[in-house]
């Protein structure tokens, strides 16, 4: 993404179209459905582009420095460096309460809808540190999707949850031809074409998440994070979804939180590794984690000794 198109106000849709359910309603409280005219960043701030020219596999999207979060006086993360490149599957695993879901909230400051949270340090998005005073977190999450653990679509016919978002921001555009592009690249469209005015709630749990990740795909991000998307999913319905996220890894960058280590072994190019007091142990290629780990604590926990 360009500098222009992260300040383009025409370009600005809205953020419940990325995250759904209660969390996109509590975030629109929060930020405000009505579209702003400010860009997401002040044009005549330079954004650091030593990450790399766009549109070259394997350059970094999101770099994260020194990345502490607190909650009151609880620190959830400690001094995070990371680089997620752009186009592949990034898993994010170890134990409960290590703060995977704290990391990824961070990405697109969904971490501000907690009173007790606090960020300090650097969380970089294409060069621009998102938690910069003239960053627009609305804007910020039109470009950083988000889906959940469990599907939430709205209580509405399939077509609207995949317009709501760009319905509320006055987005112009062929909206047939964005939901079908959208329901397309979630895998949907052949099982739902017929029923776009059925309610989302009608569809399978499976189904459910993929109009999810439609709803999220909609207004074109850069990148989709997934807290545990198919968790609450059966086997077949997890496999689905599975390979969707690899399929989506062609055109957008995918960050994705799993409990499940066979699933990140199976649909990630990398897997970062955090262990308990918010600590990023080891960030690598998933086959040299999962194979060869460089550090004992992150093979204890991988063959299973703790976590
Ligand atoms: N809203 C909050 N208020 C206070 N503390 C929180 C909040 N959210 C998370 N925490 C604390 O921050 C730490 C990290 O939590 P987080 O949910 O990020 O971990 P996690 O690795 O995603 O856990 P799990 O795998 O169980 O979902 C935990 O100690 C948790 O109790």
């Amino acid at each position: 993404m360009t500098r222009d198109q992260m300040t383009d106000p025409d370009s600005r849709t809205d953020t419940q179209a990325t995250d759904g359910g209660r969390e996109s309603l509590a975030n629109n409280d929060l930020e405000g459905s009505t579209p702003t005219t400010e860009p997401l960043v002040d044009s005549s701030i330079d954004v650091d582009d030593s990450t790399g020219p766009s549109g070259s596999e394997g350059r970094t999207v999101i770099e994260s420095r020194d990345l502490d979060v607190y909650y009151d006086d609880v620190q959830a993360l400690q001094s995070v460096d990371i680089e997620i490149p752009a186009e592949q599957v990034t898993a994010i695993i170890g134990p409960s309460g290590c703060g995977k879901s704290t990391f990824l909230r961070c990405i697109n400051r969904m971490n501000d809808l907690v009173d007790a949270a606090r960020v300090d340090g650097e969380l970089r998005f294409e060069g621009k540190n998102v938690y910069d005073d003239d960053v627009d977190p609305v804007v910020l999450r039109r470009k950083i999707g988000m889906v959940f653990q469990a599907p939430n679509p709205f209580p509405k016919s399939i077509y609207d949850n995949v317009t709501y978002g760009l319905d509320v921001q006055g987005v112009d555009g062929d909206y047939d031809e964005i939901v079908e592009d959208a329901l397309r690249r979630a895998a949907l469209w052949d099982e739902v074409k017929d029923q776009l005015d059925s309610s989302g709630l009608d569809l399978s749990g499976g189904q459910q998440q993929r109009l999810c990740i439609a709803r999220a795909i909609a207004p074109d991000p850069d990148v989709i994070l997934m807290d545990e998307p198919a968790s609450a999913l059966d086997p077949v319905a997890t496999s689905k979804i599975e390979d969707l996220i690899e399929d989506l890894a062609e055109e957008y960058t995918v960050v994705i939180v799993t409990h499940n280590m066979q699933q990140a072994a199976r649909i990630s190019d990398k897997t970062a590794v955090f262990l308990t007091g918010g600590e990023l142990v080891e960030f690598d290629d998933t086959d040299k984690i999962f194979e060869n780990p460089e550090h004992d604590r992150v093979e204890d926990y991988i063959t299973g000794k703790f976590g």
